[in-house]
């Protein structure tokens, strides 16, 4: 991969695609500053060899233009801490604003430009809009992963205005490396453990996992449309209805491929959605009609852990359970620790998606595991087999 160790940036102006799409309280404090964290290497590189970096990025969704909520003016204090220098900010990403800055940039400042999304060309992946862009600097960086599944201006459509000049940042390589040891190396036996809401967002990625993995463990809020389907009672508990049929066509697709698709066997269950709930625990497909699952109960977990110690790959996606209210996290927890005792004992474990990511923070096991990604919907476009655009962009 051409990364930027691969670039003396002295003198050079760089423009880095980073994804500083972080979460942000109603004050706008930072509450995960991992992808931040994670981009810096990057950065420093860069000012190392004296050159100047001038970072994009978008921030959330925002649909109406320049909107104060979703400006990332809110992350330069913290952003200028981790680098330990004042980071300077455009209130625009193109224009007089954007050029005039950009151009004055010395060797070893840095330049944040405004939310890119604030102009809807960017999602478009405007061709003028990214030579835009592009005429703000020399050298074109890429280390979004957590974006690199959007074919925007900034992420794809940029890259051709630097047909010599274009490079990955150190989060990208490392992030691709990691998921390539999945698509293309892994050791068997290799677990699949899938959990989260639904059923729906995963449907591509259970499918082609079904072609590679020994044991597909399915957990979470889309077990119960699993169990469901399969003629169990489970109250009131989150159900796709109209993803029943496909359910048993995945269990048959599994059987005829040899996978061992695992079902959580017994289930936490509470009368409302609710911490402080009533609680219970009961065998799958049994739930009162009044009542929902959520979390894998105690059979289960042993039934999970067993497999996940003994196997020697391991992908993690989607929390066992509403992880987020303390009396429902033990299922996640526990699996998060089967993750880590299998690591110690030589296994390759990837644990992917915003929740997963979270739930293994929650926990304090972030660096007990082998590789967590900071990509959520990019870790697993990238899983399904499909070509990423940032990814290509640099490479093509
Ligand atoms: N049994 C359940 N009932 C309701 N919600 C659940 C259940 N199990 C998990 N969830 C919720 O699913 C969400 C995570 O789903 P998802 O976004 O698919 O995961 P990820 O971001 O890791 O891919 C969490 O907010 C969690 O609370
Ligand atoms: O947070 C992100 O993706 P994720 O929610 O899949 O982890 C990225 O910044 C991409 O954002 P987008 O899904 O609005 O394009």
């Amino acid at each position: 991969m051409k990364t930027v160790d691969q670039f003396d940036f002295k003198d050079k102006k760089a423009i880095v695609r980073v994804d500083f799409n972080v979460p942000l309280d109603a004050d706008f404090n930072i509450t995960d500053d991992k992808r931040m964290r994670a981009a810096l290497p990057t950065i420093k590189k860069i000012l190392k060899d004296g050159g100047s970096v001038i970072l994009m990025s978008h921030l959330g969704r925002p649909k109406d233009g320049p909107t104060d909520k979703y400006s990332l003016k809110h992350i330069v204090a913290d952003l200028s801490r981790m680098l330990s220098l004042t980071v300077k900010f455009a209130d625009d990403c193109i224009g007089e604003e954007a050029v005039n800055k950009a151009g004055n940039l010395y060797p070893g400042e840095v330049l944040l430009l405004e939310n890119l999304r604030f102009y809807k060309e960017e999602e478009k992946g405007d061709v003028a809009f990214a030579e835009k862009l592009s005429k703000l600097a020399e050298v074109y960086v890429n280390d979004a992963f957590g974006a690199a599944h959007r074919a925007h201006a900034s992420t794809a459509t940029i890259a051709q205005f630097f047909p010599n000049a274009k490079y990955f940042g150190y989060l990208m390589a490392e992030e691709v490396k990691n998921a390539e040891k999945i698509i293309n190396d892994a050791e068997k036996p290799f677990t699949a453990i899938m959990g989260g809401a639904k059923v729906s967002d995963k449907i591509l990625l259970i499918e082609s996992l079904l072609e590679k993995v020994d044991n597909l463990i399915i957990g979470g809020g889309m077990a119960y449309t699993f169990a469901k389907a399969q003629g169990g009672e489970i109250g009131t508990s989150l159900l796709e209805a109209d993803r029943m049929e496909l359910c048993l066509e995945l269990l048959e697709k599994a059987k005829a491929k040899g996978v061992n698709l695992v079902l959580p066997v017994d289930t936490v269950i509470a009368d409302k959605f609710d911490n402080n709930a009533s609680k219970d625990q009961v065998d799958s497909g049994h739930i009162p009609a009044d009542w929902m699952g959520l979390d894998i109960g105690s059979k289960s977990v042993e039934l999970f852990s067993d497999i996940i110690k003994n196997s020697k790959t391991l992908l993690w996606n989607g929390p066992m359970g509403v992880f987020e209210m303390e009396n429902f996290q033990q299922g996640t927890k526990a699996v998060a620790e089967a993750v880590v005792e299998a690591t110690k004992n030589g296994a390759f474990s990837l644990i992917g998606g915003g929740d997963s990511a979270a739930a293994i923070a929650k926990f304090g096991l972030e660096d007990e595991v082998s590789y967590v990604s900071t990509g959520g919907g990019a870790l697993l476009e990238y899983m399904e087999g499909k070509e990423l655009p940032g990814v290509k962009a640099i490479q093509s």
